[in-house]
């Protein structure tokens, strides 16, 4: 819409007060950021399948209802992963020009899901047991737009190992993005909208993928034909490296000197960026990230050698 910037406050999925930009036009204040990019919009699809639903429209630039809270949590955390992208690595928006960042909240009735259309961010309410309001998570919310930055670099084919190194890359930066604008960092994904009634459980694993069944070495790695040839799986040992690279750590006998979370999300975004390809293998993951640590910090570097050993503790030669 057409309009007057304001700030609305709200709360979101969590509990937390949070502020954020607003558009009034008319008589509403509208969930639109137009002061970043092209914009960032949250619809609301009313429980209904039908996208992208309409722009969220509030009477008081109040959000404080339970209905409010979904929005509250897609509209900040959608600003909070176009500010951790621009300040860390200088891309505006997912496409580097400024796309707007749509999210669309409260989609279909007790979805468990959460997901990138290819053109926006949609989420589901959750059943209340499995998951609470999936826009909630600023690691579920930077993981999804992470998606449409590996379409917009990479183009990395959703199934098999591309698409295992696709899903690992957006648990990866949705982590690091965590790390840098978020509060209670784990190495958890999911953590704050997983099973509500259970605490310190999360969807995946990067620290121990095996906790939740995925394997952390390329040895037991899942060959079948479900979830598109394991990318939700398979994405447990490249998870598994990153955390070794960023964190430092011993796996099957091979001790790594730990980088730091940002360096670590350097590195891996850079490979994103500039080596990895729609058909990149595990084999080729391993060279790209080598050699964004070389680019980065040398050929010599301890970074360098770090992230050849986080390959060879899980099997990627
Ligand atoms: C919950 C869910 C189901 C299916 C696909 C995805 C997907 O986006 O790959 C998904 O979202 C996540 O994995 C986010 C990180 C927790
Ligand atoms: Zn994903």
């Amino acid at each position: 819409v057409t309009g007057t910037t304001y700030t609305g406050t709200g709360i979101d999925v969590l509990g937390y007060s949070q502020t954020f930009k607003t558009t009034k036009s008319g008589s509403y204040y509208y969930l639109q950021d137009s002061t970043r990019g092209k914009g960032i919009y949250t619809y609301d699809a009313k429980n209904r399948t039908t996208l992208p639903g309409s722009l969220w429209a509030d009477v008081d630039n109040v959000l404080n209802t339970t209905y409010d809270r979904a929005a509250v949590s897609a509209h900040v955390n959608a600003t909070k992963t176009y500010d951790f992208y621009k300040n860390t690595y200088g891309r505006n928006s997912y496409d580097n020009a400024g796309a707007a960042l749509n999210s669309t909240v409260h989609y279909s009735r007790s979805y468990n899901n959460a997901f990138w259309d290819g053109s926006k961010m949609v989420y589901g309410d959750g059943d209340g047991q499995t998951f609470t309001y999936l826009s909630g998570a600023l690691d579920v919310v930077a993981h999804e737009l992470t998606h449409a930055i590996t379409e917009y670099t990479a183009g990395l084919i959703y199934q098999n190992e591309s698409g295992a190194i696709n899903e690992a890359v957006s648990d990866i930066l949705g982590t690091v993005a965590e790390y840098s604008v978020g509060t209670n960092f784990d190495w958890l994904v999911g953590e704050d909208i997983y099973t509500p009634g259970v605490a310190g459980d999360g969807l995946r694993s990067m620290a121990n993928p095996a906790a939740y069944g995925d394997p952390d070495h390329y040895s037991k790695r899942y060959t079948g034909t479900q979830d598109n040839g394991g990318v939700h799986i398979n994405s447990g040992i490249v998870n598994k490296a990153a955390y070794l690279l960023g964190n430092g750590g011993s796996h099957y006998g091979v001790s790594v000197q730990g980088v730091g979370v940002m360096a670590m999300g350097d590195i891996y975004y850079r490979a994103l960026n500039v080596y990895l390809t729609p058909t990149s293998n595990f084999s080729s993951l391993r060279q790209a990230v080598v050699q964004s640590a070389k680019d980065l910090y040398g050929a010599t570097s301890p970074q360098a050698v770090s992230a050849a050993k986080s390959f060879d503790a899980v099997g990627i030669y």
